[in-house]
């Protein structure tokens, strides 16, 4: 398997060192390349997503994709910022699918924002539309007939964009509980009203999957109210990336979060949901586990090795029942010392 690895910015390589620990720790045989992506690219090239690095990861049968995004680019022109680069990539490669899992480790149940006893029971994923949407309508701005400035971005779903990501979302609910919930603003908006009647439609296929709806602020608020509820959620993009940074909370941190990008094909995109922290960006306190978790999940879907996926996320959840904490956890321990504890829960595992 050839793994293409864009480290990106801001915490980005710092966490993607750890993540290369530990697959070196796994010996795979596997074939390793890099490039530049985000505003580390844009610095050494002029561009956030080189046309080298596409070719890449074109090229890749999976990407390991740090963080992108640097506050020293937010003033030039939009397609040259460094998050066009990760939005470039799902869009060049179909990764139309993002799944967003978030579930309590054990011994994490303080670290919620949430009452232990809600934060216990929850083990969900979120399915979050990744190619459409909001991001990637006719956006602008303008000048209006009374002469003041307006922006402008145009919320769009097709049919057969919303019935793919349906289908995704019930045949992942068939591999867990079975229970879906859809959701969106079907109270206000023409697409969320398309796309609640599309699910209903592709619901027909899947008699074993019970289907819900929701509309996104009641969701919003079930998320800390009782997110025990929920199994699988669908949503469109805006909605999924706003409740995937709510529902990493609920689970202890955003360092935590994991998630893979998918097309049609085995092809994927694995990276944390988090950014690229400038905040704390080079002070080696960034938490790594998302990233490494991120690598499971590449194994996983990508390399068709369960066995090495769950031995991972075996070895992340032997860390933290440890009491291994970094500084977003309340604890001590920095980034090399978080991935250096992975690896040895990995070398010491059946022994
Ligand atoms: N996929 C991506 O590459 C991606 C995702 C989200 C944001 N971004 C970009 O990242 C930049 C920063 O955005 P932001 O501050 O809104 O979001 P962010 O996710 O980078 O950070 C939000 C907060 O969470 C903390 N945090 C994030 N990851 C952490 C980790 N692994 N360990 C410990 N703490 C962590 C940060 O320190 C910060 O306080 C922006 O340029 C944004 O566009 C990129
Ligand atoms: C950086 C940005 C374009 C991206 C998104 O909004 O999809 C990020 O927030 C994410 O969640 O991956
Ligand atoms: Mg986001």
């Amino acid at each position: 398997m050839k793994i293409l690895l864009l480290a990106g910015d801001g915490i980005g390589p710092e966490i993607m060192a750890e993540a290369g620990k530990v697959l070196d720790a796994l010996a795979l045989p596997v074939t390793l390349d890099r490039a530049l992506v985000g505003g580390a690219a844009y610095e050494a090239s002029g561009h956030p997503l080189p046309p080298e690095t596409l070719a890449k990861a074109k090229a890749a049968d999976a990407i390991l994709f740090g963080a992108v995004g640097d506050p020293r680019f937010d003033a030039v022109e939009r397609h040259l910022r460094p998050e066009q680069a990760i939005l470039g990539l799902r869009a060049e490669l179909g990764l139309f699918a993002n799944l967003r899992p978030a579930k309590l480790f054990p011994g994490l149940e303080d670290s919620s924002a949430l009452r232990p006893e809600v934060a216990s029971a929850i083990d969900l994923l979120i399915v979050r539309e990744l190619n459409g949407d909001v991001y990637f309508g006719e956006k602008g701005t303008r000048t209006t007939a009374s002469g003041e400035r307006e922006g402008y971005d145009v919320m769009a779903y097709s049919e057969s964009e919303v019935r793919r990501i349906a289908h995704v979302a019930f045949r992942a609910a068939q591999g867990r509980g079975k229970r879906l919930c859809s959701v969106d603003k079907a109270n206000v908006l023409e697409t969320s009203q398309l796309w609640r009647d599309v699910v209903i439609e592709v619901a027909a296929e899947y008699p074993d999957v019970a289907l819900s709806h929701m509309y996104v602020d009641n969701a919003a608020m079930q998320l800390v109210r009782n997110p025990g509820q929920f199994d699988v959620i669908v949503t469109g993009n805006l909605f999924g990336d706003i409740l995937s940074d709510q529902a990493s909370m609920c689970v202890g941190s955003i360092g935590l979060l994991a998630s893979a990008s998918l097309g049609e094909g085995r092809r994927g995109l694995y990276e944390p949901i988090h950014g690229s922290a400038p905040d704390i960006a080079g002070k080696g306190i960034a938490n790594p586990l998302a990233m490494i978790l991120s690598l499971a999940m590449l194994l996983r879907h990508s390399g068709g090795d369960e066995a090495n996926a769950a031995r991972i996320e075996a070895a992340v959840g032997q860390v933290l029942a440890d009491g291994c904490r970094g500084a977003d956890l309340g604890g001590t321990m920095g980034t090399t010392a978080l991935g250096d504890a992975v690896v040895s829960a990995l070398n010491g595992q059946g022994r």
